[in-house]
């Protein structure tokens, strides 16, 4: 079995407000994430999958849609100020603007207009990602994990190469790790040589025993 891991960096801030204490408050961090994927066997070039082809998908998600952004969970209260659909929202936001006919509605809120006109980058988790409900660490873990079967995808046509882990640091001191408890990769020549091997063995030694206590029921004797 071999493995390979891609490492990227970016930078984005979150807030998860109900851990409680300081994290509830908008922070930043410097994540970093690795990627591992594994297969029984090398190609015939002698590697798994091209860091490259690999690295090109993964990098240009996470630029693309994490990097330099917000991270906020779908119930976060800060959601409800940065209603970017422009859906009138019923905070009464200083400097708000009153939505015609509906005292107390504002159409978009002062925050959202200034996040979209300014093209600020913001990835809500239970809506952009809706299997994870906050960026956790352990939630941008399963995120990543999800998209990198369809990076893999598109780096190697090999059928037998998978996503193994996936890890993410959100400090030199907190990290949650994916596993992949269930790969099913379709086994190369080296395991299905073994596996046939062993299967042979084991079909020898039954037919042996089948022969043994045969011969021992026609001579009459207990076999050893
Ligand atoms: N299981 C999780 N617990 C916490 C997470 C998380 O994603 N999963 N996240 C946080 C906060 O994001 C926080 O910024 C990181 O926590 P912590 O390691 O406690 O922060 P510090 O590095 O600043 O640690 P200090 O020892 O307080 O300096 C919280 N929990």
């Amino acid at each position: 079995m071999f493995t390979q891991t891609i490492n990227h960096t970016w930078h984005a801030a979150h807030s998860l407000p109900h851990l409680g204490g300081k994290c509830s408050s908008l922070h930043g961090h410097t994540w970093r994430v690795s990627i591992t994927i594994a297969a029984p066997s090398l190609s015939a070039d002698g590697i798994l999958v091209d860091f490259a082809a690999l690295k090109k998908p993964m990098t240009t998600w996470i630029d693309n849609n994490l990097d330099h952004a917000l991270m906020l969970g779908a119930g976060d209260n800060l959601i409800p100020l940065l209603d970017l659909d422009g859906a009138p929202s019923t905070a009464p936001l200083l400097g708000g603007k009153e939505v015609d006919g509906a005292p107390g509605a504002y159409a978009f809120t002062p925050l959202a207009a200034a996040f979209a006109e300014r093209g600020q980058r913001l990835f809500v988790f239970g809506r952009d990602f809706p299997d994870v409900a906050w960026p956790t660490v352990e939630g941008v873990a399963q995120l990543l994990a999800h998209k990198a079967h369809g990076w893999l995808t598109e780096a190697s046509s090999r059928a037998d190469v998978y996503v193994a882990s996936v890890t993410v640091h959100e400090t030199d001191r907190s990290s949650a790790t994916w596993h992949n408890t269930d790969p099913h990769p379709a086994p190369g020549y080296a395991d299905m040589a073994l596996l046939l091997a062993n299967q042979t063995e084991r079909v020898i030694t039954a037919v042996d025993a089948h022969l043994d206590q045969e011969y021992a029921a026609l001579i009459g004797s207990t076999p050893k």
